[in-house]
């Protein structure tokens, strides 16, 4: 008799077995959505020049002490400077420097007064500047620093890289950026049943959808999966490519196999191999079958075939495990409470997780169950956006009650009014 463990205690047994894994560095160019291997400490400040923020005139703030729009003071505009371009002479009080956003500070400068607030005049052919106002010490620039201080950690380690992180990186002149290397993923699906997605179908065969969910799955947690195809239901066959799977990747993750039936032969192997069982039944549903096991350091993840039990399996286990071995301290999946629309009345002694949908409605989350509910369903996977989580012993709950969800495809989701 196999004995059910928690969820909870499940998930510590395979967390205890993570190492962070090695990084590798990557063009600047391609890095959007990987992971950050390093610190990104700024090793200079930034701006790393005092620099004007509009467009106007730097000057120095003394000369304009007395200046009102009764008695405009003027000043000679020696030079005009535009981005990219520096005025290598020093301001005197009475002289200013026509100045473009972003251009630094001529030396003897210290305000900018924006060009709108003056008026530029000529003279016995020189150029002059009218200005009507005081214009305080320091004002309109940017100053050295403003932006990030040389030593600050701007971004850490962990962290997946989004556009303003390439951003800060390009600012720092990382061409290549330290970045964890995706962790290998086999995925084999055994069963004879199983066909390629485009062989023909024959009677009681199926399409082998579980390699291809879950490599997705791995894509999205951050790995680099490695399809190994399916494998029939021998023994012989399946510990051959869960072997070789071994070999070359760093986690495996087979799917079908791991229950009572007389073909199913994933715990032969794990016996076989002489792999360390973490667990081979959990206290919940779907996936109670859901197995782990350790291999010379390599964990395999037994998922159920049942792709409803297999897509909460990689969920569960095997996602916060490959995010742990790139490093993020953001693992699991966001928990948040939403307010349930519907009764859900199942008493269970297993932890259910049921596939759901939530929506945002004055301004509180609301989660209703959707689809078909048993782990040998599809289109309920279509269809959720996340699980809605009944804790085992409970008998279900009553419409209005607040209940846990974990949100499904958090990330890319945006509610924007
Ligand atoms: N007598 C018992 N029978 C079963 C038990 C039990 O406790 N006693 N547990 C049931 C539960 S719960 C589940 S879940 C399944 C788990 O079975 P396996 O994980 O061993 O998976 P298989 O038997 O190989 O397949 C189950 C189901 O899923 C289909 N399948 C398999 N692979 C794929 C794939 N790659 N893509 C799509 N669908 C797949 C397969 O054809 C079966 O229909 O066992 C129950 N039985
Ligand atoms: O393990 Mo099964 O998925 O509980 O239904």
């Amino acid at each position: 008799m196999r004995k059910p463990i928690p969820v909870d205690e499940a998930i510590e047994r395979v967390m205890a077995w993570c190492r962070e894994g090695e990084k590798e560095y990557i063009s600047l160019e391609q890095c959007d959505g990987r992971i950050l291997a390093e610190h990104i400490e700024a090793t200079m400040p930034i701006p790393w020049f005092d620099r004007s923020p509009y467009d106007g005139y730097a000057l120095s703030a003394e000369a304009t002490t007395e200046a009102s729009s009764d008695h405009p003071i003027l000043l000679e505009v020696v030079a005009t400077v535009g981005a990219g371009t520096v005025w290598d002479g020093l301001l005197t009080p009475k002289q200013a420097v026509k100045i473009m956003t972003g251009a630094a500070i001529p030396d003897g400068a210290n305000a900018v007064i924006m060009v709108e607030l003056t008026k530029e005049i000529e003279k016995e052919g020189k150029r002059f500047v009218q200005i009507r106002r005081k214009v305080d010490e320091g004002e309109n620039i940017s100053r050295v620093g403003e932006d990030m201080k040389q030593g600050e950690i701007v971004v850490e380690k962990g962290t997946m890289i989004h556009p303003g992180i390439v951003a800060v990186l390009a600012t720092f002149g990382y061409d290549r950026v330290p970045v964890m290397k995706k962790p290998k993923v086999a995925i084999i699906s055994t069963g004879s049943e199983l066909l390629h997605v485009y062989e023909p179908l024959e009677k009681g065969k199926i399409r082998n959808s579980n390699a291809y969910m879950l490599q997705a799955q791995i894509r999205r947690a951050g790995g680099e999966p490695i399809l190994f195809g399916k494998v029939a239901d021998t023994f012989e066959h399946t510990l051959q490519v869960i072997q070789k799977a071994l070999r070359e990747a760093d986690v495996v993750i087979t799917t079908g196999g791991v229950s009572v039936g007389d073909f199913d032969y994933m715990p032969h192997v794990y016996e076989h191999l002489g792999a360390q069982l973490l667990f081979n039944k959990v206290a919940m549903r779907p996936g109670s079958v859901t197995s782990a096991a350790v291999f010379e350091k390599k964990m395999l993840f037994g998922l159920s075939g049942n792709p409803s039990a297999c897509y909460v399996g990689f969920e569960l286990f095997a996602r916060p495990f490959i995010k742990a071995m790139l490093g993020q301290s953001k693992r699991y999946l966001t928990r948040a409470q939403a307010v349930l629309q519907k009764d859900f009345l199942k008493p269970n002694p297993f932890t259910r997780f049921v596939r759901a949908s939530v929506s945002h409605q004055d301004g509180m989350l609301h989660v209703e169950p959707v689809g078909k509910d048993k782990s040998n369903i599809v289109s309920s996977l279509a269809q959720a956006n996340a699980l809605l989580v009944l804790p085992g012993g409970t008998r279900g709950f009553q419409a209005g009650s607040r209940v846990d969800v974990l949100l499904l495809h958090d990330e890319g989701d945006c509610v924007w009014s």
